[in-house]
């Protein structure tokens, strides 16, 4: 049994669950998000996953790798990508590539943002046609969070920010232009990941706990909150924190 703290906060509109330590996070989210994939394809014949990149979720996806559900299943695409090539180490798609689609999840179909175009806007219009014919709403989304409280790739700094935010965005993938993001990135909308049937945020260390925590209390409204915490606000269903040391 994980030695792990539940608290609901449904007021804040997120469940916490912290862990003992990370590969138990791992296997634990590793489990609800094969049971949702498994349970989406027994009630509508497929199953739909969207993760993030970084430095986190990789024990995350080598426990989902294995896990035995029917992957052909399965399509998977990223909450978001910076504007590189598969060829680049910042690659949200080859880390995905590399530590996800394998073992038993090399069977799942691969959706990128990534395409190559003249701008991040130009790849956003490309990315938008093919997952359009997805087969939407997400049945699990995994969020990550960078230590500005960003999440997906709404950058606090974001020259459209309040565009990243909206809740009601027709648009599937937006271009993201942000001085603190590295290089240009692609993201899908805030609509799309909150219409997940199970919409999940993995962090780990104090620091990410720290900055989740003044996110959520800070006595601030509209785009001055931080991007993790308009997530939150603006998801129909609790969303289900998964923390580790
Ligand atoms: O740039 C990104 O940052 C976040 C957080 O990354 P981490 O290395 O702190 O886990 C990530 O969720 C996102 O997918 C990525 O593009």
């Amino acid at each position: 049994m994980t030695a792990q703290e539940t608290a609901q906060a449904a007021t804040q509109g997120y469940d916490w669950t912290a862990f003992s330590d990370r590969e138990a996070l791992a296997e634990t989210l590793a489990d609800r998000v094969a049971e949702t994939l498994s349970a989406a394809i027994e009630r509508r014949g497929a199953g739909f996953l969207a993760v993030s990149g970084g430095t986190t979720p990789g024990r995350f996806f080598a426990a989902l790798s294995s896990r035995p559900i029917a992957w052909d299943k399965v399509t998977v695409t990223l909450v978001d990508e910076r504007f590189v090539p598969p060829s680049s180490p910042r690659s949200n798609a080859a880390l995905v590539a590399d530590t996800l689609l394998r073992n038993a999840a090399s069977a799942a179909r691969f959706a990128p943002l990534y395409h190559a175009a003249d701008s991040a806007a130009d790849a956003a219009i490309a990315a938008e046609a093919e997952l359009a014919t997805l087969p939407w709403p997400l049945d699990a989304a995994v969020l990550g969070m960078g230590t500005d409280g960003h999440t997906a790739s709404f950058f606090p700094d974001a020259d459209t920010l309040p565009d990243l935010l909206d809740p009601h965005n027709a648009r599937i993938v937006l271009p993201v232009e942000a001085a603190s993001a590295g290089e240009p990135r692609l993201t899908l909308s805030m609509p799309r990941l909150t219409g997940a049937g199970f919409l999940a945020l993995h962090i780990e260390g104090a620091e990410k706990r720290a900055v989740f925590e003044a996110a959520m209390q800070a006595a601030i409204q509209g785009d001055d909150r931080k991007p993790i915490r308009a997530v939150i606000e603006a998801s129909p269903r609790p969303v289900n924190v998964f923390w580790a040391p």
